[in-house]
């Protein structure tokens, strides 16, 4: 569903020039499966996520969603994707079903259609008692509902959530968590970015590690822990981590963006 090949972008930066975000990428994710993307802040994952939801064009490489380039297919890839992150803006005046419903028409879907999924995701969602409530009087867990919905009104059979758990409190986060886990049984394709270790070991099928807009390494959680001999998850990160670090030092080529992360310890949960 989601496949990415040598994936490359660079930014112009004012202050550190040619900055390369992500470099040289390639991964894979298929129906049914929730792939996490786990690294510190400035890691790259972001830019990741919005290549494949076209928010951005690659510099280099290929990025395909549900089969369809992300730069010659856009508005066919953004058909078949859901994007969820942690500040999706959520209109004051809008109640819930109104925000969700003008999504819908946004995508163009016709009104008896658009009805039907508005139903099922407001049962399956559970947000028929605040379907009412407009986004000013919206708790956090309400508002994270209702992009949930919005990313998901279409039915794409790719969903990507970034940083989606930021900012929420533990019972709302736990909720998010479900609803994944609940979409992986319904067949849907997921990526899922975090810096939480612990989300990715309790939620993900596969991960990849992300560094310095490089994937350190990637594979199931046992995989990982078989080839690094390592149980310790959050060891077994920090492991990665130094030795890209030192490779780096050695090879003379320090990212810029591994200045920007030296308080990555404090950055990580
Ligand atoms: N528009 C931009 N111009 C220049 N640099 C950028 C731009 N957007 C992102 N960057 C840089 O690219 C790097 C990767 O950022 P990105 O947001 O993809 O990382 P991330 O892993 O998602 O981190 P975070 O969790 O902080 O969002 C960072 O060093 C960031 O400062």
């Amino acid at each position: 569903m989601i496949h990415v090949q040598h994936l490359t972008k660079t930014y112009e930066d004012l202050q550190r020039g040619r900055f390369v975000a992500v470099d040289g990428i390639s991964f894979s994710v298929q129906k049914g499966e929730i792939f996490g993307l786990l690294g510190p802040n400035g890691a790259g994952k972001t830019t990741v996520l919005r290549i494949l939801s076209t928010v951005l064009e690659p510099t280099e490489g290929i990025a395909t969603v549900a089969g369809y380039d992300v730069v010659r297919d856009s508005s066919e890839v953004r058909r078949h994707i859901g994007f969820v992150s942690n500040n999706t803006a959520i209109y004051d005046r809008m109640t819930a079903w109104e925000m969700v419903e003008y999504f819908g028409r946004l995508h163009g879907m016709k009104a008896a259609r658009l009805k039907g999924r508005l139903d099922d995701l407001f049962d399956q969602l559970r947000m028929n008692d605040f379907r009412d409530v407009p986004g000013g009087k919206m708790s956090t867990g309400m508002k994270q509902k209702v992009s949930i919905a919005r990313a998901m009104i279409h039915d794409p059979p790719v969903l990507v959530f970034d940083e989606a758990t930021l900012g929420l409190d533990v019972l709302v986060a736990r909720n998010l968590l479900g609803v994944i886990r609940s979409l992986r049984e319904a067949g849907k394709c997921l990526i899922f970015s975090t810096h939480i270790m612990s989300e990715v070991e309790r939620l993900c099928d596969r991960i990849a590690i992300m560094y310095c807009g490089k994937i350190l390494d990637s594979g199931t959680l046992e995989e990982l822990r078989d080839r690094h001999r390592e149980d310790d998850f959050e060891e077994l990160f920090f492991g990665l981590l130094s030795q890209h670090e030192q490779e780096m030092r050695v090879g003379g080529r320090i990212n810029p963006a591994s200045a920007a992360n030296q308080a990555v310890g404090e950055q990580l949960v």
